[in-house]
């Protein structure tokens, strides 16, 4: 079943060790080999079943090893696997058309990438050409990628070692609406004093081609800005034709349940001018990709190619994967088997002394650790839960920024009732154990 018959996953861990780099993020003092999944539960190469409520960091949209992907994936790999963007590819022109005609962008055009990092990149690319202005606006506690351009917005300290960057970026309070200066205030307040912070920023410096935020903050520890914060941000920079660039790596495909799109949550503000996407849609594949207005895609003046960008095989499985998607209403079984979790893990929750706050939308659930009867974020303790829910049977997520302090919960979307019961039984005995 796996390379286990040559040695085994303790073995492997000492060869990964030697030759992969050290800031590598690894889960477990142990570390999990996988083999290989099946609808919402992976296998480890030692046999143990666990029940995902992760999916690969959110890649697994549908469902592990979902027939209609794999099909798509291998007859189009008998037919040709990869013809680069100098050949008609027509996988690539009709995944473009849906996703074109889902983004709710008006004139819209596509371009496919290999990962979130290359779609962010691309976008931010268009929107310094497009503006003539390489300042960018980055919301606090963001995370963008992992190249040059991407950790240089990223407002995410723990996720941006260095601070040279080939783009100007300031950073805009409202990502975190708990923590920081304002955390007092009400929302109305809140979004406020945010809006001045903004119009403060703007300023200084040269006028920013963008603003780059995510609708729901993702390796930030799935927060959600205050209503009206988006939409009050927009009326400011639309006034100055600043961009705004909607990062939907994470919240994109009906992800949050209520809306396909994370934007669509502010849509007072109508569609953003660009938006990115990755992860879910290749159900693993990967696939990043842009969308943005034809004017905005259009502004490059020199050739461009992503040689394995919008190849066969992957747009294929997007194809197969977004059908499957569209036809079971996974985002409407987010919204019912998410409301039903969400309300699950509040029970659950109550009256546990380290936990600060359960939150999220669909199948984006995130529950914040503090050190008991304090505020302060307790990563130690959210380590102990991941590896306590591992020991159970449950894989689960941790992000929350600099302190990794929320436990975050993001199953395939095709999560059953009973498999969210018993992922929030699990959850439930973890939390008692630490
Ligand atoms: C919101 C967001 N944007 C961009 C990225 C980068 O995507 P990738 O890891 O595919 O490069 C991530 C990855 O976690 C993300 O969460």
């Amino acid at each position: 079943m796996s390379s286990s018959s040559a040695d085994s996953s303790a073995d492997l861990y000492g060869r990964h060790r030697r030759v992969l780099p050290d800031w590598l993020a690894l889960y477990y003092d142990e570390p999990i080999e996988l083999t290989h999944g099946e609808g919402r539960h992976v296998w480890g190469a030692d046999g143990t079943k666990y029940l995902d409520f992760f999916g690969g960091i959110l890649t697994t949209m549908t469902a592990h090893a979902l027939p209609e992907v794999t099909k798509a994936v291998a007859e189009q790999a008998g037919r040709i696997i990869h013809s680069s963007t100098l050949y008609l590819d027509r996988p690539m022109v009709e995944l473009a058309e849906r996703v074109a005609a889902l983004s709710g962008i008006p004139d819209a055009r596509v371009f496919f990438t290999t990962s979130g990092t290359e779609a962010n990149d691309t976008a931010l690319l268009l929107a310094s050409v497009y503006r003539n202005s390489n300042a960018i606006l980055a919301m606090r506690n963001s995370y963008h990628g992992r190249s040059f351009s991407a950790v240089g917005i990223t407002g995410n300290r723990a996720w941006s070692p260095t601070s040279l960057t080939p783009l100007q970026t300031l950073y805009v309070h409202g990502g975190v609406r708990t923590r920081g200066p304002y955390a007092h205030l009400d929302d109305a307040e809140f979004v406020a004093a945010c809006v001045a912070d903004l119009e403060d920023l703007l300023g200084h410096g040269r006028p920013p081609a963008a603003l780059i935020a995510e609708p729901v903050q993702g390796v930030g520890g799935f927060t959600s800005p205050p209503d009206g914060l988006y939409a009050a941000f927009r009326e400011v920079l639309s006034a100055r034709g600043v961009l705004w660039i909607s990062d939907e790596v994470q919240t994109g495909w009906g992800r949050t349940g209520d809306h396909f799109w994370g934007w669509q949550a502010h849509a007072a503000s109508g569609p953003p001018d660009m938006l990115t996407f990755a992860k879910g849609i290749g159900n693993g594949m990967s696939i990043g990709g842009v969308v943005a207005r034809a004017e905005v895609m259009n502004c490059l003046d020199a050739n461009s190619i992503s040689t394995f960008g919008g190849s066969p095989v992957t747009m294929a499985a997007g194809l197969a994967n977004l059908t499957y998607l569209l036809e079971h209403d996974l985002q409407g079984n987010a919204r019912r088997v998410g409301g039903l979790l969400l309300e699950r893990l509040r029970a659950a929750c109550a009256g546990v002394a380290c936990v600060r706050e359960v939150r999220g939308r669909g199948l984006m659930l995130g529950i914040e650790l503090c050190e008991p009867g304090t505020d302060r974020p307790s990563p130690e303790r959210a380590t102990a839960v991941l590896e306590a829910a591992r020991a159970g049977g449950l894989l689960i997520g941790k992000g929350g920024g600099h302190s990794t302090s929320v436990l975050r919960i993001a199953p395939p979307l095709s999560l059953t009732v009973a498999e969210a019961e018993e992922g929030a039984a699990i959850l439930e005995r973890a939390l008692q154990a630490v």
